[in-house]
């Protein structure tokens, strides 16, 4: 369904906990669509445990409200728990029982006669590609295994909805792959509404719809990938990422930075480990960039523009809001930017 006809499946309004002086989410106002998938992505301590424990009712806002399909979390609990299926980190089964049995108990728990709980067990570990080792303990699955196992679990009760931590951490790359596809099937194809809690950019650029940033309990930041990415550049992100060469010689000399600096709206310039030149401006400067150094004889070895991915996004806005947020910012002692990702990334030096 077009999210233009659709109704919110998952609402909140002024949505807020404080434990004692923590604010351990503030004022949330959250839209989600059904058959999005959404990623809640933020660091340690952000606040989307708090934000999950509200929606599946299991915690009191001290403020605010938050709705599933049109019922209060806190003052329909019940009606909010059938309707939605939580996957946790670390999924907890029977293990010396098999995965079919731990399914079909399950089912019962949910009401379900044994013969009925049966069928949909078989049913669903076909769905989820591990029919093959029903019969085998819990125990012995691997992590893929278990989370597939905890798929089918969360589906035993027909949830409209499915919220998951962290769902593909500790999974070898193409067990991720995998999951990642069967996830998004569930959306895609069963019309499920999936709310995905991590701290793992990657895992959440893979899977999701749309992305809401959280800092210190905040969201600081809700949209699509491409959206924010143009956000951002239209309030002026650009980077350019280049490798240049000039007779054999160093070119990160203080002339060449200077004579870039000196381009209307660069911002920062660094070098990376690997070599290449990292500028940053706040227009676009591509055309002028490429003119300065082929006046200069360098020879333009590559050269990119980026600011769009959410590695940079995700960077961009958690600055922004450590700057706006004071003290207790992550910036580093000597006052340069904290820096997500990966070592590839790091900057030599920052000017
Ligand atoms: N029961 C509690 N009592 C006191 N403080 C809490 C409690 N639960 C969470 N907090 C605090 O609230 C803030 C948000 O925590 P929360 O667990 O929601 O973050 P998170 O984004 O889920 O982090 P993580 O990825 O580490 O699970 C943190 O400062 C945390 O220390």
């Amino acid at each position: 369904m077009s999210r233009a006809y659709a109704k919110p499946i998952i609402r909140t309004s002024g949505l807020s906990k404080n434990y004692g002086d923590v604010q351990a989410v503030k004022k949330l106002n959250l839209e989600i669509y059904p058959g999005e998938i959404f990623g809640l992505l933020g660091p340690n301590g952000a606040g989307k445990t708090t934000t999950t424990l509200m929606l599946l009712g299991l915690t009191d806002p001290t403020s605010g409200h938050a709705a599933i399909d049109g019922k209060d979390c806190t003052r329909n609990s019940l009606a909010v728990k059938n309707e939605v299926g939580y996957l946790p980190d670390k999924v907890g089964f029977y293990p010396s029982v098999t995965g079919r049995e731990n399914l079909i108990f399950s089912g019962m728990m949910n009401g379900l006669a044994r013969e009925e709980a049966a069928q949909r067990a078989d049913e669903l570990m076909e769905r989820v590609g591990i029919a093959y080792a029903g019969d085998r303990k819990a125990g012995t699955y691997s992590r893929g295994m278990r989370q597939r196992l905890g798929i089918a679990d969360v589906l035993m009760k027909k949830p409209k909805i499915i919220i998951m931590d962290e769902p593909t951490s500790g999974i070898d790359p193409q067990g991720t792959r995998e999951l990642t596809k069967l996830i998004r099937e569930l959306a895609d194809k069963d019309g499920l509404t999936i709310l995905i809690s991590s701290h793992d950019l990657y895992q959440i650029q893979a899977i999701s719809d749309r992305v809401g940033i959280f800092v210190k309990g905040k969201m600081i930041a809700c949209g699509r990938i491409d959206e924010l990415g143009a956000q951002l550049r239209s309030e002026g992100l650009y980077i350019f990422d280049f490798k240049v060469e000039r007779n054999g010689e160093n070119i990160w000399t203080d002339a060449f930075q200077k004579s870039i600096r000196s381009i209307p709206g660069v911002k920062l310039i660094g070098k990376k480990v690997d070599g290449s030149i990292h500028v940053e401006a706040n227009r676009d400067m591509q055309k002028e960039l490429v003119r300065l150094l082929a006046d200069q004889d360098y020879v333009i070895r590559e050269m990119h523009q980026s600011g769009g991915d959410l590695e940079e996004i995700y960077r961009r806005y958690f600055e922004q809001a450590e700057k706006e947020g004071g003290e207790n910012s992550g910036s580093s002692k000597d006052g340069k930017q904290r820096r997500f990702g990966r070592n590839k990334e790091q900057l030599e030096k920052i000017h």
